[in-house]
């Protein structure tokens, strides 16, 4: 009887695995752009390797949170054509960290991203090899957002232009105190072509969205707070800017991502990804979702144990 409920057991955890895998392969494959479309994502890394600079780095911690950080202090942390490769490589990195829970996304040296490096846009400025750009970075951010991960931009100094696209790739923001976010690209006779037009739309809506892009308006604190990009305001009790001050941050954002990251791997991902579905899908294909997820988490080591401690909610 025992061996046969242990069998019961064991079968549902492989069904549950095949539905997880399943879900996995539904959710991160999921960048925008493939051949189908004339995408060749070998050529345009090849293009794009040709603007060196700076660096995107990955650090997976023991906790389940791990820190991105985008690192090029001599241009205000702009991406140079390397660093949009390095992204796209440390997403395909962050997609297989099957412990993670949570990822935080920050500037190098006290400032977010100046967007794209001006020197490479110069330089691909014709049509073709800026839709090609376009699309990459479209696809390496959706895919960023579609992390099995809670994700959060620590926006220090400023997130101007792509960077402002940057942050909306991040499921929450934090805004430090004295920093802005800044949609410039009216200023520079473009709009956001990393899908941070879309998304910024979902997350502040049409009417401030049109506003934010069509004055090319700073965001503060305040004013992110007041219209919902800002997720929370990060007060350094250290005077000024610098690497203490800096970790001093990353240890508030941490501490705050701690109170969604807690508790099994497997739990969070599947927190995260019926919140994406929703986000994402026509609501009979997020309700059909919602249910296999559910399946991955149901009878699972953390629903058992709950069950078994009796758990109760006061
Ligand atoms: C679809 C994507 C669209 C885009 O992202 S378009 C790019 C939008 N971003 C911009 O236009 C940013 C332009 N830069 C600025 O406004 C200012 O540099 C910024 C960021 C406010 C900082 O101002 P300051 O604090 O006065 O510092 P600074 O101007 O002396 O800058 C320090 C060094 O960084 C460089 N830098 C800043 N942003 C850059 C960028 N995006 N690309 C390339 N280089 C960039 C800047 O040129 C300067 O270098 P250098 O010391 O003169 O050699």
């Amino acid at each position: 009887m025992a061996l046969c409920a242990a069998k019961r057991r064991l079968l549902k955890h492989a069904g549950s695995c095949a539905a997880w895998a399943r879900l996995l392969q539904r959710q991160s494959s999921g960048g925008v752009y493939s051949s189908s479309h004339g995408f060749n994502q070998e050529e345009i890394r090849e293009k794009l390797r040709a603007f060196p600079g700076g660096s995107v780095d990955l650090l997976k911690q023991e906790s389940g949170i791990a820190v991105l950080t985008i690192n090029n202090p001599s241009r205000m942390n702009a991406f140079s054509g390397s660093m949009m490769v390095d992204l796209e490589e440390r997403v395909s990195q962050l997609e297989n960290w099957t412990d993670g829970k949570g990822l935080i996304v920050q500037g190098a040296a006290g400032s977010f991203c100046s967007g794209s490096d001006l020197n490479a846009v110069r330089a691909i400025s014709n049509p073709q090899d800026g839709m090609k750009m376009c699309m990459f970075m479209q696809n390496s951010l959706t895919r960023l957002l579609r992390l099995p991960l809670i994700s959060v931009a620590l926006v220090e100094g400023r997130a101007l232009g792509g960077g402002a696209e940057l942050t909306t790739a991040c499921d929450f923001r934090l805004m430090a105190s004295g920093s802005v976010i800044q949609f410039v690209h009216k200023h520079m006779g473009l709009v956001p072509g990393w899908g941070g037009a879309a998304r910024l739309v979902r997350i502040v809506g049409s009417q401030n969205a049109l506003k934010l892009l069509g004055g090319a308006l700073k965001v503060d604190p305040e004013l992110g707070m007041r219209i919902g990009l800002a997720d929370g305001v990060l007060e350094a009790t250290r005077a000024g800017e610098g690497a203490g001050h800096t970790s001093e941050l990353l240890q508030q954002v941490e501490n705050w991502l701690g109170g969604y990251t807690k508790g099994p791997a497997p739990v969070i991902q599947a927190v995260k990804r019926v919140v994406l579905s929703g986000r994402e899908l026509p609501l009979s294909e997020a309700l059909r979702t919602e249910k296999d997820v559910f399946g991955t988490v149901w009878g699972g080591p953390a629903n058992l144990q709950a069950l078994a401690s009796k758990s109760k909610h006061k």
